[in-house]
Protein backbone atom coordinates (compact mmCIF):
# COMPACT_ATOMS: atom_id res chain seq x y z
CA UNK A 1 0.00 0.00 0.00
CA UNK A 2 3.24 2.23 0.45
CA UNK A 3 4.62 3.44 -2.67
CA UNK A 4 8.35 3.56 -2.47
CA UNK A 5 9.79 4.80 -5.84
CA UNK A 6 13.43 2.97 -5.21
CA UNK A 7 11.94 -0.38 -4.98
CA UNK A 8 9.75 0.09 -7.80
CA UNK A 9 10.25 -3.20 -10.50
CA UNK A 10 9.59 -0.93 -13.16
CA UNK A 11 10.36 2.84 -13.39
CA UNK A 12 8.70 4.88 -13.74
CA UNK A 13 6.16 2.59 -12.53
CA UNK A 14 2.82 2.50 -15.17
CA UNK A 15 -1.13 2.42 -12.90
CA UNK A 16 -0.61 -1.77 -13.32
CA UNK A 17 2.98 -1.90 -11.88
CA UNK A 18 0.96 0.33 -8.83
CA UNK A 19 -2.68 -1.14 -8.31
CA UNK A 20 -2.46 -4.54 -10.34
CA UNK A 21 -4.91 -3.40 -12.13
CA UNK A 22 -6.60 0.09 -14.65
CA UNK A 23 -8.92 2.01 -13.63
CA UNK A 24 -9.94 5.75 -12.91
CA UNK A 25 -6.77 7.49 -11.23
CA UNK A 26 -7.34 10.42 -8.61
CA UNK A 27 -4.52 11.65 -6.83
CA UNK A 28 -5.29 13.43 -3.22
CA UNK A 29 -2.51 15.71 -2.26
CA UNK A 30 -1.99 16.38 1.60
CA UNK A 31 -4.36 13.38 2.77
CA UNK A 32 -3.36 14.03 6.28
CA UNK A 33 -4.97 11.70 8.37
CA UNK A 34 -6.43 10.01 5.22
CA UNK A 35 -10.40 9.91 6.71
CA UNK A 36 -11.59 11.27 3.59
CA UNK A 37 -9.14 9.26 1.54
CA UNK A 38 -10.87 5.65 3.02
CA UNK A 39 -14.28 7.36 2.59
CA UNK A 40 -13.14 8.10 -1.02
CA UNK A 41 -12.25 4.48 -1.65
CA UNK A 42 -15.01 2.91 -0.38
CA UNK A 43 -17.64 5.20 -1.93
CA UNK A 44 -16.06 4.32 -5.49
CA UNK A 45 -13.95 0.59 -5.01
CA UNK A 46 -13.30 1.21 -8.59
CA UNK A 47 -11.52 4.05 -8.53
CA UNK A 48 -7.66 4.11 -7.98
CA UNK A 49 -6.51 6.38 -5.55
CA UNK A 50 -3.08 7.38 -5.46
CA UNK A 51 -2.61 10.05 -2.29
CA UNK A 52 0.57 12.00 -1.02
CA UNK A 53 1.86 13.69 1.76
CA UNK A 54 4.84 14.98 3.53
CA UNK A 55 4.20 14.38 7.45
CA UNK A 56 5.31 10.71 8.05
CA UNK A 57 2.87 10.85 11.36
CA UNK A 58 0.42 11.56 9.04
CA UNK A 59 0.89 8.75 6.30
CA UNK A 60 1.45 6.45 9.41
CA UNK A 61 -2.11 7.16 10.78
CA UNK A 62 -3.41 6.62 7.46
CA UNK A 63 -2.15 3.72 6.28
CA UNK A 64 -3.06 2.27 9.40
CA UNK A 65 -6.80 3.41 9.13
CA UNK A 66 -6.77 1.85 5.58
CA UNK A 67 -5.27 -1.23 6.83
CA UNK A 68 -7.81 -1.39 9.64
CA UNK A 69 -10.65 -0.97 7.09
CA UNK A 70 -9.45 -3.47 4.85
CA UNK A 71 -9.44 -0.89 1.68
CA UNK A 72 -7.60 -2.27 -1.48
CA UNK A 73 -7.35 0.31 -3.77
CA UNK A 74 -5.59 3.39 -2.08
CA UNK A 75 -1.51 3.57 -2.25
CA UNK A 76 0.33 5.84 -0.28
CA UNK A 77 3.71 8.14 -1.30
CA UNK A 78 5.40 9.49 1.62
CA UNK A 79 6.62 12.81 -0.14
CA UNK A 80 5.81 15.52 -2.18
CA UNK A 81 2.48 15.75 -4.37
CA UNK A 82 4.43 17.41 -7.36
CA UNK A 83 6.76 14.40 -7.54
CA UNK A 84 3.93 11.71 -6.81
CA UNK A 85 2.19 13.74 -9.84
CA UNK A 86 5.77 14.02 -11.68
CA UNK A 87 7.16 10.13 -11.28
CA UNK A 88 3.81 8.01 -10.61
CA UNK A 89 1.46 8.97 -12.64
CA UNK A 90 1.79 8.67 -16.41
CA UNK A 91 0.96 11.79 -18.75
CA UNK A 92 -2.52 11.97 -19.43
CA UNK A 93 -4.26 9.58 -17.43
CA UNK A 94 -5.18 11.69 -14.25
CA UNK A 95 -9.27 11.32 -13.83
CA UNK A 96 -8.55 14.07 -10.52
CA UNK A 97 -7.36 15.69 -8.16
CA UNK A 98 -8.19 16.38 -4.74
CA UNK A 99 -6.59 19.30 -2.62
CA UNK A 100 -8.31 19.65 1.02
CA UNK A 101 -7.06 22.54 2.99
CA UNK A 102 -3.74 23.09 1.85
CA UNK A 103 -1.48 24.45 3.47
CA UNK A 104 -1.93 28.23 3.39
CA UNK A 105 1.25 29.64 3.65
CA UNK A 106 0.06 33.46 4.50
CA UNK A 107 2.75 35.43 5.04
CA UNK A 108 4.34 37.07 1.58
CA UNK A 109 7.82 35.80 1.56
CA UNK A 110 6.52 32.00 1.91
CA UNK A 111 4.12 32.46 -1.40
CA UNK A 112 6.81 30.28 -3.46
CA UNK A 113 5.82 27.40 -1.03
CA UNK A 114 2.06 27.46 -2.34
CA UNK A 115 1.12 24.28 -4.18
CA UNK A 116 -1.18 25.95 -6.48
CA UNK A 117 0.33 27.95 -8.70
CA UNK A 118 0.87 28.87 -12.37
CA UNK A 119 3.88 26.23 -13.09
CA UNK A 120 1.62 23.24 -10.74
CA UNK A 121 -1.49 24.11 -13.07
CA UNK A 122 0.94 23.71 -16.26
CA UNK A 123 2.14 20.33 -14.85
CA UNK A 124 -0.76 18.96 -14.11
CA UNK A 125 -2.12 19.40 -17.30
CA UNK A 126 0.53 17.07 -18.40
CA UNK A 127 -0.93 14.65 -16.38
CA UNK A 128 -4.54 14.84 -16.65
CA UNK A 129 -6.81 13.07 -18.65
CA UNK A 130 -9.30 15.33 -21.59
CA UNK A 131 -11.70 16.89 -19.26
CA UNK A 132 -9.61 15.64 -16.02
CA UNK A 133 -10.11 18.11 -12.59
CA UNK A 134 -9.09 19.78 -9.85
CA UNK A 135 -11.37 19.98 -7.04
CA UNK A 136 -9.70 22.53 -4.00
CA UNK A 137 -11.46 23.08 -0.96
CA UNK A 138 -10.54 26.08 1.68
CA UNK A 139 -11.43 27.62 4.34
CA UNK A 140 -8.48 30.43 3.47
CA UNK A 141 -9.97 32.76 1.06
CA UNK A 142 -6.76 34.95 0.29
CA UNK A 143 -5.36 31.55 -0.98
CA UNK A 144 -8.74 30.46 -2.81
CA UNK A 145 -8.57 33.72 -4.91
CA UNK A 146 -4.54 33.15 -5.28
CA UNK A 147 -5.21 29.86 -6.81
CA UNK A 148 -7.92 30.46 -9.05
CA UNK A 149 -5.56 33.46 -10.31
CA UNK A 150 -2.59 31.30 -11.19
CA UNK A 151 -4.75 29.05 -12.89
CA UNK A 152 -6.62 31.40 -14.86
CA UNK A 153 -3.05 32.77 -15.79
CA UNK A 154 -1.90 29.15 -17.21
CA UNK A 155 -4.73 29.74 -19.94
CA UNK A 156 -5.48 25.06 -19.37
CA UNK A 157 -8.45 25.34 -17.12
CA UNK A 158 -12.13 26.35 -17.37
CA UNK A 159 -12.62 27.50 -13.67
CA UNK A 160 -16.00 27.11 -11.20
CA UNK A 161 -17.06 28.28 -8.10
CA UNK A 162 -19.15 26.05 -6.51
CA UNK A 163 -20.58 24.76 -2.86
CA UNK A 164 -17.97 22.34 -1.61
CA UNK A 165 -19.45 18.40 -1.61
CA UNK A 166 -20.50 17.01 1.69
CA UNK A 167 -17.49 14.88 1.29
CA UNK A 168 -15.18 17.09 1.73
CA UNK A 169 -16.40 18.90 4.57
CA UNK A 170 -16.03 15.79 6.64
CA UNK A 171 -11.82 16.34 6.97
CA UNK A 172 -9.79 16.63 9.91
CA UNK A 173 -9.48 20.21 9.33
CA UNK A 174 -12.92 20.77 7.32
CA UNK A 175 -14.13 19.67 11.14
CA UNK A 176 -11.75 21.61 12.84
CA UNK A 177 -12.43 24.89 10.92
CA UNK A 178 -16.75 24.35 10.96
CA UNK A 179 -15.96 24.19 14.83
CA UNK A 180 -14.17 27.66 14.56
CA UNK A 181 -17.16 28.80 12.73
CA UNK A 182 -15.32 29.51 9.23
CA UNK A 183 -16.46 29.42 6.03
CA UNK A 184 -15.26 27.47 2.97
CA UNK A 185 -14.68 27.64 -0.49
CA UNK A 186 -14.92 25.45 -3.15
CA UNK A 187 -13.56 25.55 -6.74
CA UNK A 188 -13.71 22.62 -9.93
CA UNK A 189 -10.29 23.38 -12.48
CA UNK A 190 -11.01 21.30 -15.43
CA UNK A 191 -8.62 20.88 -18.11
CA UNK A 192 -9.13 22.44 -21.58
CA UNK A 193 -5.86 22.35 -22.62
CA UNK A 194 -2.11 20.78 -22.61
CA UNK A 195 0.90 22.55 -21.83
CA UNK A 196 3.23 21.62 -24.64
CA UNK A 197 6.41 21.27 -22.26
CA UNK A 198 7.00 17.97 -22.08
CA UNK A 199 7.67 16.90 -17.92
CA UNK A 200 9.44 13.83 -17.91
CA UNK A 201 9.82 12.26 -14.56
CA UNK A 202 13.13 11.62 -13.07
CA UNK A 203 15.63 9.39 -13.83
CA UNK A 204 16.55 6.76 -11.20
CA UNK A 205 19.89 5.40 -11.52
CA UNK A 206 20.63 1.61 -9.97
CA UNK A 207 23.67 2.30 -8.39
CA UNK A 208 26.26 5.31 -7.05
CA UNK A 209 29.32 4.57 -6.12
CA UNK A 210 33.33 4.50 -6.30
CA UNK A 211 35.70 2.08 -5.66
CA UNK A 212 38.78 3.36 -4.15
CA UNK A 213 42.55 2.37 -3.56
CA UNK A 214 44.91 3.89 -0.40
CA UNK A 215 44.57 3.38 3.39
CA UNK A 216 41.76 4.80 5.23
CA UNK A 217 42.05 7.56 7.40
CA UNK A 218 41.67 7.05 10.66
CA UNK A 219 39.27 10.46 10.85
CA UNK A 220 37.31 11.47 8.65
CA UNK A 221 36.17 15.35 8.41
CA UNK A 222 34.03 16.59 5.86
CA UNK A 223 33.18 20.19 5.09
CA UNK A 224 29.80 21.44 6.29
CA UNK A 225 29.36 23.88 3.33
CA UNK A 226 26.04 22.58 1.12
CA UNK A 227 26.75 21.23 -2.04
CA UNK A 228 25.25 22.05 -5.39
CA UNK A 229 23.79 19.60 -7.11
CA UNK A 230 21.63 19.39 -10.06
CA UNK A 231 18.70 21.39 -9.25
CA UNK A 232 19.31 21.11 -5.91
CA UNK A 233 21.72 21.24 -3.01
CA UNK A 234 23.25 18.65 -0.49
CA UNK A 235 25.00 18.40 2.72
CA UNK A 236 26.91 16.29 5.07
CA UNK A 237 25.16 16.20 8.18
CA UNK A 238 27.42 13.55 10.35
CA UNK A 239 29.79 11.46 10.18
CA UNK A 240 30.28 8.27 11.97
CA UNK A 241 32.88 5.29 12.10
CA UNK A 242 31.55 1.78 11.80
CA UNK A 243 33.42 -1.11 12.23
CA UNK A 244 34.81 -1.68 8.26
CA UNK A 245 34.47 2.63 7.24
CA UNK A 246 32.34 5.56 7.81
CA UNK A 247 28.87 6.20 7.47
CA UNK A 248 27.94 9.96 6.42
CA UNK A 249 24.82 10.94 7.10
CA UNK A 250 23.72 13.06 4.16
CA UNK A 251 20.80 15.28 3.51
CA UNK A 252 19.83 16.00 -0.46
CA UNK A 253 17.39 18.61 -1.71
CA UNK A 254 15.82 18.05 -5.08
CA UNK A 255 13.18 19.80 -6.83
CA UNK A 256 9.95 17.87 -5.32
CA UNK A 257 12.29 15.36 -3.39
CA UNK A 258 14.32 15.86 -0.02
CA UNK A 259 16.12 12.75 1.45
CA UNK A 260 17.94 11.62 4.29
CA UNK A 261 20.37 9.19 3.00
CA UNK A 262 23.43 6.78 4.27
CA UNK A 263 26.95 7.51 2.51
CA UNK A 264 29.75 4.35 2.97
CA UNK A 265 33.14 4.79 2.63
CA UNK A 266 34.25 0.99 3.74
CA UNK A 267 35.91 -1.67 2.93
CA UNK A 268 34.60 -4.19 0.60
CA UNK A 269 35.45 -7.34 -0.75
CA UNK A 270 36.28 -5.35 -4.17
CA UNK A 271 38.46 -2.71 -2.47
CA UNK A 272 37.20 0.69 -0.73
CA UNK A 273 34.22 0.84 -1.46
CA UNK A 274 32.35 4.64 -1.29
CA UNK A 275 28.89 4.81 -1.96
CA UNK A 276 25.09 4.85 -1.40
CA UNK A 277 24.29 2.57 1.08
CA UNK A 278 20.79 0.52 1.05
CA UNK A 279 19.65 1.52 4.33
CA UNK A 280 16.36 3.11 3.61
CA UNK A 281 15.96 2.66 0.34
CA UNK A 282 16.72 5.92 -1.36
CA UNK A 283 15.97 6.86 -4.92
CA UNK A 284 19.29 7.24 -6.98
CA UNK A 285 18.88 10.32 -8.69
CA UNK A 286 21.48 12.20 -10.68
CA UNK A 287 21.60 14.74 -7.29
CA UNK A 288 22.67 11.63 -5.42
CA UNK A 289 25.11 10.62 -7.52
CA UNK A 290 26.66 14.64 -7.71
CA UNK A 291 26.84 14.21 -3.76
CA UNK A 292 28.49 10.62 -3.86
CA UNK A 293 31.16 12.57 -6.42
CA UNK A 294 31.71 15.17 -4.16
CA UNK A 295 32.41 12.60 -1.38
CA UNK A 296 34.90 10.72 -3.56
CA UNK A 297 36.43 14.32 -4.01
CA UNK A 298 37.20 15.00 -0.50
CA UNK A 299 38.56 11.29 0.09
CA UNK A 300 40.80 12.49 -2.64
CA UNK A 301 42.22 14.85 -0.34
CA UNK A 302 43.29 12.19 2.37
CA UNK A 303 44.87 10.06 -0.50
CA UNK A 304 42.48 7.98 -1.66
CA UNK A 305 42.23 7.10 -5.43
CA UNK A 306 39.64 6.30 -7.69
CA UNK A 307 39.98 2.48 -9.44
CA UNK A 308 36.34 2.02 -10.66
CA UNK A 309 33.36 4.93 -10.89
CA UNK A 310 29.93 3.83 -10.65
CA UNK A 311 28.57 7.29 -10.56
C1 LIG B 1 -4.01 21.65 6.58
S1 LIG B 1 -3.57 20.00 6.33
C2 LIG B 1 -5.02 19.26 5.59
C3 LIG B 1 -5.06 17.76 5.74
C4 LIG B 1 -6.31 17.08 5.15
N1 LIG B 1 -6.41 17.27 3.73
C5 LIG B 1 -7.55 17.59 5.84
O1 LIG B 1 -8.32 18.30 5.18
O2 LIG B 1 -7.73 17.27 7.03
C6 LIG B 1 -2.47 20.09 4.95
C7 LIG B 1 -1.74 18.78 4.71
O3 LIG B 1 -0.99 18.86 3.51
C8 LIG B 1 0.28 18.27 3.72
N2 LIG B 1 1.15 18.87 2.71
C9 LIG B 1 1.59 20.14 2.64
N3 LIG B 1 2.31 20.35 1.54
C10 LIG B 1 2.32 19.16 0.86
C11 LIG B 1 2.90 18.72 -0.38
N4 LIG B 1 3.62 19.55 -1.12
N5 LIG B 1 2.70 17.45 -0.76
C12 LIG B 1 1.98 16.61 0.01
N6 LIG B 1 1.43 16.96 1.18
C13 LIG B 1 1.58 18.22 1.60
C14 LIG B 1 0.60 18.60 5.15
O4 LIG B 1 1.55 17.74 5.71
C15 LIG B 1 -0.76 18.45 5.81
O5 LIG B 1 -1.01 17.11 6.23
Amino acid sequence: MLVRPALLPVWPPRVMDLFGREGPLVLEVGFGDGRFTAELAKAHPEWLILGAEVSAASVLRAYRRLKREGIGNVRLYHGQGPFALRNLVPPGSLRRVIVNFPDPWPKKRHQRKRLLQEGFFRRLSTRLVEGGDLLLTTDHEEYFRFALEEAKRSGLYRVEVKEPPEAHLRTKYALKWKEAGRIFFHAVFTKVAEDPTPWPPIRRYEVAHVLLRGELPKELTLAKAPVAIPGGVAVFLEVARGEEGFYVLTHVEEEDLTQDLLLEVRRSAHGLYAGVSRFGSPLITEGVKEVVRALVRELGRVGLEVVQDHT
